[in-house]
């Protein structure tokens, strides 16, 4: 049984803000979403703020809040990160450290299919107007999955699970 915080990790939409608040509720645990944390400090959207300000500066604070986290982790909680947190080696160190990660693969088709509806709140799918969701997807996940898989103390691919077996099978590990 791990003692560690749980971290999830993984590409926008690979369920990590919806799976986090379940395991929450199962476990007695509680729960934070990082995008939340960033929505609050900046007092806009995370579109708005990616078209004033950019993805360099967003990562900034994304990273000074993790990294914040990170080392309150004292006691026990269910963190939902951004799918571009892996990118800052720092992060990665923390996420190796201070965290249960886990790796909620998805596979490219699976993706797009859940993001089509969503892609108002990703700013990284608005941009390239000249690409496809599926290029951008399949780019983002090309340069990110070998971060992922560096970070995870454990994987699932929830590609063909619903929410409530990713969840179980999420909380069978951590308590083994
Ligand atoms: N295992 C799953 N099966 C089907 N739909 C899912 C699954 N996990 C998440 N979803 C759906 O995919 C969308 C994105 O989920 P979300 O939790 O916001 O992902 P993330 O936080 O990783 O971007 C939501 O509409 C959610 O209901
Ligand atoms: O993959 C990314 O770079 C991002 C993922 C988003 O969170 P979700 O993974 O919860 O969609 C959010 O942090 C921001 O739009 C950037
Ligand atoms: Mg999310």
């Amino acid at each position: 049984m791990s003692t560690l915080p749980i971290a999830l990790v993984g590409m926008m939409g690979s369920g990590k803000s919806t799976i986090a608040k379940k395991i929450s509720y199962k476990l007695n645990v509680p729960f934070q979403d990082l995008d939340d944390l960033i929505t609050s400090e900046i007092g806009c959207s995370i579109q708005v703020f990616f078209q004033k300000y950019g993805e360099r500066t967003f990562r900034q604070i994304e990273a000074r809040l993790f990294q914040q986290i990170s080392k309150q982790t004292d006691s026990p909680l269910i963190l939902a990160t951004g799918g571009g947190v892996i990118i800052d080696e720092e992060n990665r160190k923390y996420l190796k450290r201070n965290w249960w990660s886990v790796y909620l693969q998805t596979s490219p088709y699976i993706l797009v299919k859940r993001l089509k509806k969503e892609v108002d709140s990703r700013p990284l799918l608005n941009e390239n107007i000249h690409d496809t969701l599926e290029q951008k997807i399949h780019d983002i996940l090309e340069t990110r999955h070998p971060l992922y898989l560096e970070v995870a103390s454990f994987i699932v691919d929830t590609s063909s699970l619903s929410v409530e077996e990713v969840c179980s099978s999420i909380v069978a590990e951590y308590q083994t």
